[in-house]
């Protein structure tokens, strides 16, 4: 299989601290791949690297094999990666369906306006897509609301279909689950599990272990900004380097 993402050797100091130190490894197209690690890990840092959202103090990320560290996030984006944040960030005065299209608009790399004026996607396309993404979601019926007045899962669920708009190859999800109940988040399993389905290649960051473990095919596990291990489920639920981690740690 082919690499789709390669993480090598990617550091980034805050003054004395060392978020993610020296993480390498990649992930396969198609694959659905895990990032776990007690509080203050480097998860989020690691992601926010991998997208453009931080640079680098030093090692590089490549995605579909071009180096694209230090390029701003929404040239990373347009070369088909999107992702969703630990708290949301939907525009709440918009309706839902505005919401979405923003996303869609986005994959254009060259600013919203291009799609108005015949750059590249029509309007009328940019719309089928939102609309598409919409029903893929479940809420094509919201889709006058306004963001602020939909439930918090409901937001969740368009944050993602605002990503999915942008038509990534990797969708990076950051703690989807958080704040959802039992019943949600088996359904955001079922979902997430259809989106690899379909051939999106997924990397989750995730607290609800039950969710990384039942969906996750593969887990990078980061401790004090270190992978402390690379493998399949089975395998790091049982290494004494994890459940040491997670033991010593406050999660
Ligand atoms: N912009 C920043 N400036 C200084 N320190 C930072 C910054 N961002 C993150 N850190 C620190 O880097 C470390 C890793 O943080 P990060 O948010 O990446 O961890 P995490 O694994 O995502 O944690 P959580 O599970 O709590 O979200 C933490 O000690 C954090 O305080």
């Amino acid at each position: 299989m082919t690499a789709l993402l390669e993480i090598d050797h990617l550091t980034r100091v805050f003054g004395g601290l060392r978020a993610v130190d020296d993480v390498t490894t990649s992930v396969e197209k198609g694959a659905l791949f895990g990032l776990i690690g007690p509080n203050g890990a480097g998860k989020t840092t690691l992601f926010n690297l991998i997208s453009g959202f931080t640079p680098p103090s030093s090692g590089e990320v490549r995605f579909k094999g071009e180096r694209i560290t230090g390029l701003p996030t929404h040239k990373i984006a347009h070369r088909g990666m999107s992702r969703t944040f630990q708290n949301l960030r939907v525009f709440p005065n918009m309706t839902v369906f505005d919401n979405i299209s923003v996303g869609a608009l986005g994959m254009l790399g060259t600013g919203p306006f291009s799609a108005l004026f015949g750059g590249g996607e029509t309007a009328r396309e940019i719309s089928e897509r939102s609309w598409e993404m919409l029903e893929k979601v479940g809420l094509a019926d919201n889709a006058d609301d306004l963001a602020a007045n939909l439930s918090y899962g409901k937001r969740k669920y368009l944050e993602i279909a605002r990503a999915l708009a942008m038509a990534p190859e990797l969708l990076i999800l950051d703690e989807p689950a958080a704040g959802m109940n039992d019943a949600e988040t088996a359904e955001l399993a079922r979902f997430i599990r259809g989106l690899k389905d379909e051939g999106l290649t997924i990397m989750l960051v995730e607290h609800d272990m039950g969710l990384v473990m039942s969906v996750c095919e593969r887990l990078v596990v980061l401790a004090s900004g270190r992978k402390i291990a690379d493998d399949v489920p089975a395998v790091v639920r049982k290494d004494p380097a994890v459940l040491e981690a997670y033991l010593g740690g406050d999660d």
